[in-house]
């Protein structure tokens, strides 16, 4: 059975289509990238699916059940977003940013638990930040503010991780374990990412936006490929095989290159 499904979504935004019929499913424990372009429609996909925006028409459903259906917390429980870094956290200390995690489980009069306190480290541990636990979170650079980002939504113990451009602000060997320990969670996650090698790398399954469009959906081999690519980002482009792995690896150059 789907987790989620989308079955041809339609998102109008101030009178412009962002999306056009966009119809897909997402097994659980799947790992799927989401690619295209600047304003191709993979944030706004994103945020349809945190129920942020509405679908203009047709319907997205979440283990079956139409996705407006969910309330908030019900919603928080199942679903966890790391996105861009959020600027109103800048007061609060790592551990403060990361037990936000807990709040979906937790009813109001409910305290952190030592045992709250043994999962916090198990996940800042997760991401290099365990000695990083009681510094303000506006103190640590854009890297580990992302990680922390990462251990907060591990913390949610979400079924659907969303990630928008999550290695960002990352350098090469973060890049890879954060993408390497998305992987290993066995939840399902959909990835925006502008990287297409780490993409390759890490991905099951790879859904191209071009346009608003759904114009590719497949494993990696079959959407990374120069007849896919080339017109969808309007640059010369060469695949060959990842050294390391064999996976396609992208090549992309200015037409005078050549
Ligand atoms: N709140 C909004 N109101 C109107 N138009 C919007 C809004 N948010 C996004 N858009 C438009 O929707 C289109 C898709 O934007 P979106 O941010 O989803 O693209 P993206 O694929 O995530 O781009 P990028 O790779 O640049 O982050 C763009 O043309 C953008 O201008």
């Amino acid at each position: 059975m789907a987790l989620v499904r989308f079955k041809q979504v339609r998102l109008e935004l101030q009178q412009q289509a962002v999306l056009h019929s966009v119809s897909f499913e997402l097994q659980e424990r799947q790992f799927v990238g989401l690619i295209g372009p600047n304003g191709a429609g993979k944030t706004s996909l994103l945020r349809l699916l945190q129920a942020e925006y509405q679908p203009t028409s047709g319907q997205i459903e979440l283990d079956q059940q139409p996705l407006q259906q969910y309330s908030r917390p019900e919603l928080a429980r199942q679903v966890a977003v790391v996105s861009q870094l959020p600027g109103h956290l800048f007061d609060l200390t790592v551990q403060d940013v990361v037990l936000m995690g807990l709040i979906p489980h937790k009813k109001l009069w409910q305290s952190t638990s030592a045992a709250d306190y043994q999962l916090l480290q198990q996940q800042l541990d997760r991401v290099g930040l365990l000695h990083k636990q009681q510094q303000p979170f506006a103190r640590l650079s854009g890297g580990e503010q992302q990680r922390a980002l990462l251990a907060r939504a591990l913390l949610q113990q979400p079924r659907l991780l969303l990630l928008d451009e999550p290695t960002n602000h990352l350098d090469p060997y973060y890049q890879h374990q954060m993408m390497q320990l998305c992987k290993a969670l066995g939840i399902a996650v959909i990835a925006s990412i502008h990287d297409l090698n780490l993409a390759s790398c890490y991905c099951d399954r790879l859904l191209l936006l071009h346009q608003g469009q759904l114009v590719a959906d497949g494993p990696v081999e079959q959407v990374l490929t120069t007849e896919v690519l080339q017109p969808v980002f309007r640059s010369y482009c060469l695949v060959d095989q990842n050294p390391f792995l064999a996976k396609p690896r992208v090549n992309f150059g200015h037409p005078e290159w050549l």
